[in-house]
C-alpha cells in the first residue's frame, strides 16, 4: 500500500535528490516559499511570480540578485531532503532553466557543485552563460564525485563569480538532480529503497492512497491528469499529509514501478468525498465519473479509441498496462451515508464502461447496503499485538458468498488497549507486534478461498520527516532500515506456496499459531509464536514421504526488539538446517516469526 506520506514519495523512492525544486504551490515573496534553499555569500534569493513563467503549471520563479561591489563566489544551494548522499560511483544528471529578466552585457559561467555544507567540493561542473539569454533555457549537466562521504550533510549549489557578475539579476526555475535510478528508469526509484522493495516480491501495489488521494479539501484531491506528461506541466499539490507533493511521481510512474517490480496495481479513483467530510451531491457526480473513465482509459485504454490512451501511447507505452482492480474511495466508511450513491453511481458506470475490472468498495462490508452489490471490499484494521493474535481467525467465521476481501490496510501500532491511537504508539514495528501480524497473517492464507490480497500499511518513511508511525520500511538520505514487520511480510510472501494444506487448527486466542501450505516439492510452515515462552511443536505429516532434512528461517527477540536507526539489524531472520521426518518436533522462540520449508516426494 502506498501514497505520498512521511516523505515517502518526494524525498523517499521518488529518486529527485532536490527538495521543493521547482517552488509549486507556495507564496511567493515568503521566506517559507524558499525551504530547502539558502543563498551563498552575499546573494539575495526570493521566489517570485514570474512576469513570464516557465510554464502555466508552474508561475514561480527564483529570483537570483547580485549586489554591487561582490566579491567571491556567490550565488545559492539546496539541502537536498534532509541531506544528499553523494557517491562517487554514481553519475548524477543536473538540469534547471535560467533566464537574464532583462538583457545585460554578462558572460561569465555558472558553477554547478556537490559540495558538503562545509564547502569541500565533491563534484563541479560550469556551464557558460550570457546576458543576452532573456528566454527560458535549460542546463542539463552531469556530475561525477570525487569520494563518498560518509556524511549526507551535503548541498547542491549553483554559483557565479560576484565580481564579474556584480549587479546582475537571473532567474531560475525547475532544477532537478536524480542519481541513477532502479533499473534505469527515466524520473525513476530510488535504488536502494527499491531494491529493498523488489526483495520483498510483493504481487501488487495499492495506489495512489490512502487519504491522499481524497484531499483534505474538494480542490486538494489527487487527479490523476495533472500528475502525467513533462514534468514542467505538474502543478504539484498540497498532499494530505503536511507537505507540498512534486507529483513528479505520478501516474505513469507509479505504472512503471508495478512494471518494474513485476507487480499489478491496484489502483484507487476519487469518488467524490473529500477529507473535510464534504460529498459531491448525487447530481453533481458526472464530471468526477468522466474523470474516474479517463484515469482508467490511460492506463488500459486503446489509444486509438480513447484521449487518454493516446497520451499514455505518445508517453512512450502504448501497451496498456495489466490492470485488474479498481478501488472507488478510500475508507468510505467515514462517509457511507453517501457512499450508497456514489459507489452507485461510480461502480454502475465504470463496469458498464470496463466489464472486466473488478471493483473494490471501502465502506464495512454490506454496511451500508450497497448497489450494485459489491463483490470485493478493502477491510483496514490498525491495532494492538493483542487484537491480531487474538483476530487470527477473523475471516474464518466469513460467509462464502461470492465476496472477495482486501486486507489493505493493517499493523500493530501501539500496545494502548484502550486508544490505539494515543500515548504509548510504537514508532518502529517491534517483535510483539510483528509476531501478532503474523499469527493474524496464518488467518489470511487459511482464508485465502476468500482474502485475495493483504498489505501491511503504511509502506515508507522518513526518519527526518513523518506523521505517522510505525511503517514498514524508514530510510533516511543515505541508509534503509527494514523493520521486523518488513522482515515478517518478507518471509510470508518469498515462502508462499501455491496451495494450502489443512491441518490441526491452532487454538483461539492462544499465542501459537501456523498455516501449512505446499508449493510443489515443499511443504512449507509458517509459525508464528506471540507468547513470552518458547513453545515446542511437534509436526506429523501423514501420507507424505518426507526428506530427513528441511530449513527453518527464524526472526525473534525480546517483545520491544526493533530495528531503528540507531539498531539497523537488531532483529534479522536467521536461518538453518533442522532435522524432519514423517514426525518431528520444533521449538519457537517467544515472540518469533518462523518458516519451515520441508522437502517432500
Ligand atoms: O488517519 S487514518 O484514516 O487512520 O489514516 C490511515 C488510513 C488511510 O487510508 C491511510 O492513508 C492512513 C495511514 O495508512
Amino acid at each position: 500500500m502506498f501514497e505520498a506520506s512521511k516523505q515517502s514519495g518526494d524525498g523517499g523512492i521518488y529518486a529527485e535528490l532536490l527538495q521543493n525544486r521547482a517552488f509549486q504551490q507556495v507564496v511567493p515573496n515568503t521566506a517559507a516559499a524558499l525551504y530547502a534553499w539558502a543563498p551563498i555569500n552575499s546573494a539575495s534569493i526570493n521566489v517570485i511570480t514570474d512576469p513570464i513563467p516557465l510554464s502555466n503549471a508552474l508561475p514561480n520563479s527564483l529570483k537570483l540578485t547580485i549586489p554591487s561591489g561582490t566579491s567571491g563566489n556567490v550565488g545559492f544551494g539546496n539541502e537536498g531532503y534532509w541531506g544528499i548522499n553523494v557517491n562517487s560511483s554514481w553519475t548524477y544528471e543536473a538540469s534547471f532553466y535560467y533566464k537574464f529578466p532583462g538583457a545585460s552585457s554578462f558572460s561569465g559561467n555558472l558553477i554547478i557543485m556537490l559540495q558538503s555544507s562545509t564547502g569541500t567540493v565533491y563534484a563541479s561542473a560550469s556551464v557558460h552563460v550570457s546576458g543576452s539569454t532573456t528566454t527560458w533555457t535549460q542546463v542539463l549537466v552531469s556530475l561525477s564525485p570525487t569520494s563518498s562521504p560518509a556524511s549526507t550533510a551535503n548541498n547542491f549549489t549553483v554559483t557565479v563569480d560576484g565580481a564579474s557578475a556584480s549587479g546582475e539579476t537571473i532567474h531560475f526555475a525547475m532544477f532537478s538532480l536524480f542519481p541513477p535510478t532502479f533499473k534505469g528508469r527515466a524520473n525513476g526509484l530510488r535504488m536502494d529503497l527499491a531494491q529493498t522493495l523488489y526483495d520483498m516480491k510483493p504481487s501488487f501495489f495499492r495506489l495512489p492512497g490512502g487519504n491522499n488521494l481524497e484531499g483534505q479539501s474538494f480542490s486538494s484531491r489527487w487527479q490523476w491528469n495533472a500528475t502525467v506528461g513533462n514534468l514542467i506541466d505538474r502543478p504539484g499539490r498540497m498532499g494530505d499529509w503536511e507537505y507540498i507533493n512534486t507529483d513528479g511521481l505520478g501516474l505513469l510512474e507509479y505504472m512503471y514501478l508495478c512494471e518494474d517490480m513485476e507487480m499489478q496495481p491496484i489502483m484507487a479513483v476519487w469518488a467524490g468525498y473529500s477529507l473535510d467530510e464534504y460529498s459531491i451531491p448525487e447530481d453533481e457526480l458526472a464530471p468526477y465519473i468522466q474523470q474516474a473513465i479517463d484515469q482508467i482509459n490511460f492506463v488500459i485504454g486503446d489509444p486509438a479509441a480513447s484521449e487518454p490512451a493516446a497520451l499514455r501511447a505518445s508517453l512512450g507505452h502504448p501497451e496498456p498496462f495489466p490492470l485488474q482492480y479498481v478501488e472507488i474511495g478510500n475508507e468510505d466508511f467515514f462517509a457511507s451515508e453517501s457512499y450508497i450513491y456514489r459507489w452507485r453511481y461510480f461502480a454502475g458506470n465504470l463496469s458498464a464502461v470496463f466489464p472486466h475490472l473488478k471493483l473494490i468498495a471501502t465502506s464495512y462490508p454490506f454496511n451500508p447496503v450497497l448497489d450494485p452489490i459489491p463483490k470485493h471490499y478493502d477491510n483496514h484494521v490498525y491495532q494492538t499485538p493483542g487484537w491480531f493474535a487474538e483476530n487470527s481467525f477473523y475471516y474464518d467465521s466469513f460467509e462464502r458468498n461470492g465476496t472477495y476481501y482486501f486486507e489493505g490496510e493493517y499493523a500493530a501500532v501501539s500496545t494502548n488497549t484502550s486508544d490505539v491511537f494515543g500515548d504509548g504508539g510504537l514508532v518502529y514495528p517491534d517483535m510483539q507486534g510483528s509476531s501478532g501480524e503474523a499469527a493474524f497473517m496464518t488467518g489470511l492464507e487459511r482464508n485465502s478461498d476468500i482474502v485475495f490480497a493483504a498489505s501491511y500499511a503504511p509502506l515508507l518513511m522518513n526518519v527526518a520527516q513523518y506523521q505517522w508511525t510505525p511503517n514498514l520500511v524508514s530510510f533516511d538520505a543515505s541508509q534503509v532500515y527494514p523493520s521486523t514487520s518488513f522482515y515478517t511480510q518478507q518471509l510470508f510472501s518469498v515462502n508462499r506456496g501455491t496451495e494450502y494444506l489443512p491441518s490441526t487448527l491452532p487454538t483461539v486466542n492462544g499465542t501459537l499459531y501456523w498455516s501449512v501450505t505446499r508449493d510443489k516439492s515443499t511443504v512449507i510452515i509458517k509459525i508464528a509464536n506471540t507468547g513470552m515462552a518458547a513453545e515446542q511443536m511437534i509436526f506429523e505429516l501423514p501420507s507424505i514421504s518426507v526428506y530427513s532434512t528441511g530449513t527453518a528461517t527464524v526472526l525473534s527477540g525480546s517483545a520491544t526488539s526493533s530495528n531503528s536507526p540507531e539498531t539497523p539489524n537488531a532483529v534479522m531472520p536467521v536461518t538453518s538446517q533442522i532435522k524432519i521426518g514423517e514426525s518431528f518436533s520444533y521449538t519457537a522462540p517467544a515472540y518469533s516469526v518462523n518458516v519451515l520449508r520441508v522437502k517432500v516426494q
